[in-house]
């Protein structure tokens, strides 16, 4: 769809640490620090949330940008759980966006009046009518045309199965993804050179950092059973009907496993949930995609209890994986390796995460209303005895999926690393940038879809002042 994943993601609004961005500029990418990149994450921005704009964070935020920001009113049903989290010792953020990044808060959303700000919604349909945008639907870019070094244009295959040119006037921008970026530039002959040879690809440059680096968010779902409530299950039905609202209540806590750290570590993401939630049985068979026997055991457990599904995210993972080709076809998906845990140190680092979190349930308001953690039975891990850091990385193998948070793969960095350089054009060539979630060299502590947009702010900008053309400041 127009928009990719911002039509489909959850929507919530994270622009990561002041540290994610401080470690892009140190690692050669000048330019691309904290300072620097708050300035258009403000640019892009409407804050919409009264008591954002009326509080202490008000000066991180605009609201004058295209993409429309916001929160539900969820504070009645929510308020117990963080005073919980209170008592358990994490400071409760009226906003995450403020100096202070660490701990529990009242998430924002990409959405404004019950519609989603995808970025089609905000950014595209305010500017349709200008006389130089101009949108193929439906349409698939083949590969990057060269003339000699120089990207000239881009191979597509229309609706209808023609395959035809377009040229550009100035410079050809990538912005196909995390997976599609280095798919593109590897079929236009850029790329690691034995791989392109081995899937008959003639090497217009040996680019072997394309498509490497891929880091992403591994998440692990952790069910809290709490008070029996059947009659809730009726709220439940009714957060389907009505589309343009959450179906249930969201909570958010970034975390530091050493309370002192100023950065986070993990991120719990709480679904609240109301007794025989179909909102669970969604998140646990489409989203993370687990075993019909896990998520079978997750509703059997909550058929008549409220639950919190929790998505518990490693926020800065040291495993990377890659995509590679299957073969020259640009229609045949990429070979995607995410390479979770493939460092030791994650597998430890997530399975502290689930005990750190799960003392929660100790907490005077999670006793009084008898929860407890749901036990989904692992064959895989019946050994273990339960609770115990082994059966938590058991538990956390057996149960890690994806975020939906890739990144990486044309990262930039400086020459000899980088695919692209700081101003996002590709080593090597003239005339091509690439400009999405692909180009970040280091995956942000929180969800991606605001940084991306964030660079593609950036983006604009530097194009514009490549060009000659000047630019609000
Ligand atoms: C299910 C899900 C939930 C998520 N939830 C959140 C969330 O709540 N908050 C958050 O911050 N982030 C979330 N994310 C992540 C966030 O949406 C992404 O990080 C962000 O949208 C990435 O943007 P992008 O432009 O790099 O790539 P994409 O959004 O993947 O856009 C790439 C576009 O290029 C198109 N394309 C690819 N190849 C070609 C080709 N050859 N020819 C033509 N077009 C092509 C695709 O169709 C797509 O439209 C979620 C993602 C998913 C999938």
């Amino acid at each position: 769809m127009l928009g990719g994943s911002s039509g489909a993601n959850y929507m919530i609004y994270v622009r990561g640490s002041r540290e994610d961005y401080d470690d892009w500029a140190n690692q050669g990418n000048e330019g691309w620090n904290w300072d620097n990149v708050l300035h258009y994450f403000k640019k892009s921005e409407r804050m919409i949330d009264p008591a954002i704009l009326n509080g202490e964070t008000a000066q991180n935020h605009n609201t004058n940008g295209y993409l429309g920001v916001t929160r539900p009113d969820w504070k009645e049903k929510t308020e117990p759980l963080y005073e919980a989290f209170k008592e358990n010792g994490h400071r409760i953020l009226s906003d995450i966006h403020g100096d202070q990044q660490v701990g529990y808060y009242y998430p924002t959303f990409t959405f404004d009046n019950h519609i989603r700000q995808s970025t089609a919604n905000a950014f595209l349909s305010p500017i349709r009518d200008r006389p130089n945008l101009f949108v193929l639907k439906n349409t698939l870019a083949r590969k990057v045309i060269f003339d000699d070094k120089k990207a000239i244009g881009v191979e597509v295959l229309l609706p209808g199965g023609k395959v035809s040119e377009v040229f550009a006037n100035k410079e050809v921008i990538l912005s196909a993804g995390t997976i599609n970026s280095p798919q593109l530039l590897m079929l236009s002959g850029i790329g690691p050179a034995a791989h392109l040879e081995e899937n008959n690809i003639d090497v217009l440059l040996a680019s072997p950092n394309v498509g490497e680096n891929l880091q992403d968010h591994a998440c692990v779902l952790l069910i809290v059973a709490g008070k029996r409530n059947i009659v809730s299950a009726v709220q439940n039905l009714a957060g389907f009907v009505h589309l343009d609202s959450f179906p249930s209540p969201v909570v958010a806590g970034h975390v530091a496993l050493d309370r002192k750290q100023t950065y986070p570590d993990y991120q719990a993401v709480l679904f609240v949930e109301p007794a025989a939630s179909l909102t669970a049985s969604i998140i646990c068979a489409t989203v993370v995609g687990l075993e019909y026997s896990i998520c079978n055991e997750i509703s059997y457990a909550i058929q008549d209890r409220e639950s919190l599904i929790v998505a518990m995210t490693l926020l800065k993972p040291d495993s990377k994986g890659k995509i590679e080709l299957k073969n020259k076809d640009p229609l045949e998906k990429v070979k995607i390796y995410s390479g979770f845990y493939s460092n030791k140190n994650d597998l430890e680092q997530h399975a502290r995460s689930v005990e750190d979190f799960s003392t929660i349930v100790n907490t005077t308001y999670f006793k009084s209303v008898g929860s407890e953690l749901v036990n989904v039975n692992l064959e895989a891990c019946k050994n273990f005895t339960y609770g115990t850091h082994d059966y938590w990385k058991c538990y956390a193998l057996n149960m890690v999926s994806t975020l939906w948070h890739p990144v990486g793969t044309c990262a930039m960095g400086p020459e000899g690393v980088g695919v692209v350089d700081e101003r996002l054009r590709v080593r090597g060539v003239t005339g091509l940038r690439v400009s999405d979630a692909s180009i970040m060299p280091a995956i942000t502590r929180g969800n991606t879809n605001a940084p991306t947009i964030m660079i593609a702010e950036k983006t604009a900008d530097m194009i514009k002042l490549d060009h000659g053309i000047s630019i609000e400041v």
